[in-house]
């Protein structure tokens, strides 16, 4: 019998920034949002959520890329639903992809949303169009 070895890798998914319906902002300045996010994940999120368009290249890594998450966040009231989270980073900032379940998602599948402590647009001057990157751990299983 063979014996199986896990090696931890990073990965990179880049794509372009893009507007969405301007409700990120409303989400990520819940209460309980906010409490969670510091608590796991070590900071309070700037309110709305980066939306990435991942480009073609890169799609088909994204079912790898977000296979392990690192949290969830977790509502007290059944009105909202949990949303795991996977930390990654970009331009050298901690982030976080949030990944709401299916039903309540409005964006195809290929766009992320993030997360982050300070607003990307603003600190690095950055606008809809541009490219990004974001890298994350995944993990290899080698038999
Ligand atoms: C932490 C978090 C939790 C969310 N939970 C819900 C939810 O319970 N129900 C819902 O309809 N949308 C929820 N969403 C929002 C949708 O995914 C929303 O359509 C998305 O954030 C829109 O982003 P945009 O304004 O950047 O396009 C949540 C978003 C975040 C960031
Ligand atoms: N960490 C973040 C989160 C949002 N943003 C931007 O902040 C604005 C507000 O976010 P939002 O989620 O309410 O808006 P949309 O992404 O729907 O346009 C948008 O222009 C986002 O692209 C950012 O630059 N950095």
């Amino acid at each position: 019998m063979h014996k199986k070895t896990k090696i931890n890798e990073t990965m990179t998914i880049s794509g372009r920034i893009q507007s969405g319906v301007g409700k990120g902002s409303f989400f990520t300045s819940l209460d309980w949002v906010v409490q969670q996010c510091e608590d796991k994940l070590g900071y309070a999120p700037f309110p709305g959520t980066l939306n990435i368009r991942v480009r073609d290249e890169d799609v088909p890594k994204l079912q790898h890329f977000l296979a392990k998450t690192d949290a969830e966040l977790v509502p007290e009231d059944r009105s909202f639903c949990a949303a795991p989270v996977k930390k990654v980073m970009i331009k050298g900032v901690p982030a976080a992809v949030v990944l709401p379940t299916e039903d309540v998602r409005i964006h195809e599948d290929r766009i992320l949303e993030i997360i982050s402590p300070h607003s990307f647009k603003q600190s690095f001057g950055l606008h809809d169009g541009d490219q990004i990157s974001i890298i994350g751990k995944t993990t290899i299983i080698k038999k």
